[in-house]
């Protein structure tokens, strides 16, 4: 589905030229859930944002469904890790998930039953009729998933979504992408610094290298389904699996 050939990208000129991705090259199929991890400050974003369109990349290529990426693609949604201002303020719970509907020639029942449907996914349909600043962050970041959702894109970016939320709340949201992916048969493309994290999450982690960052290694994660916080966190193969990712970012 997702293709990035030989990507890198460097901000600025001459001397004050900043390589901040080297030379990243990998593929996401259909129904897959990616994970990109690695040191702070080694691209991650850059690298995402270039694959969302909202950034050129300085080299090489991105494509989705075979189709080069220039500009951002109708077919794809991003969560960010800032909810407060991913939100529109006036605009209420239900009237945010349904904005970007709005250019998806859906008409108003489909609109509607779209925005219902996305809201009982992330277990916010009693706070439709809410403004964004009525609720908790955790709340405010599940209507940004939602709006994703609804948007039915073929891929889904997430920028460190929940790097600005509890413990507690984080460990909600995780499970609730595990879950909505599976409803909703989504493709998931996301990003964090937080490698266990990363091994709960994903069917695969790519790990990148420090800053100009290039792919370390790609792990396939064989952890069996459904996953749960306790249970497999402290399977062996979870442990394994982390202290590879480790060591593999610490060198
Ligand atoms: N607009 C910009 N102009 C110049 N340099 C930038 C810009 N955005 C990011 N950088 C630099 O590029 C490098 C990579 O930044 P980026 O935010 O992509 O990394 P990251 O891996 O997502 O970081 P973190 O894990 O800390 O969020 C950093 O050194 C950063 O200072």
């Amino acid at each position: 589905m997702l293709d990035v050939s030989g990507l890198g990208h460097t901000y600025g000129s001459g001397d004050k030229a900043h390589t901040a991705v080297g030379e990243v090259s990998f593929t996401v199929e259909p129904g897959e859930l990616v994970c990109i991890v690695g040191p702070s400050g080694c691209g991650k974003s850059t690298l995402l944002r270039c694959v969302a369109g909202l950034l050129e990349p300085s080299k090489g290529s991105v494509s989705l469904h075979g189709n080069a990426v220039s500009g951002v693609p109708d077919d794809l949604a991003v969560v960010f890790q800032d909810y407060s201002r991913s939100l529109l303020p006036w605009r209420t719970v239900a009237g945010n998930v349904e904005f970007p509907l709005r250019d998806r020639g859906l008409s108003k029942a489909q609109r509607r039953d779209r925005v219902a449907e996305a809201l009982s996914w992330v277990g916010l349909s009693k706070a439709a009729g809410k403004h964004p600043w009525q609720l908790s962050g955790g709340m405010q970041q599940r209507v940004c998933i939602a709006r994703a959702l609804a948007y039915r894109p073929a891929l889904m970016l997430m920028d460190e979504p929940f790097a600005s939320v509890d413990a507690q709340t984080r460990a909600d949201l995780e499970d609730l992408v595990l879950k909505v992916r599976e409803e909703a048969d989504m493709t998931v493309l996301l990003v964090t610094h937080d490698i266990d994290e990363s091994v709960y999450l994903a069917d695969r982690v790519l790990v990148l290298s420090g800053s100009p960052s290039t792919v370390v290694e790609t792990l396939k994660v064989d952890l069996p389904g459904p996953r749960d916080q306790i249970t497999t966190r402290g399977s062996e193969t979870f442990v394994r699996l982390r202290t590879e990712v480790a060591q593999l970012i610490r060198h």
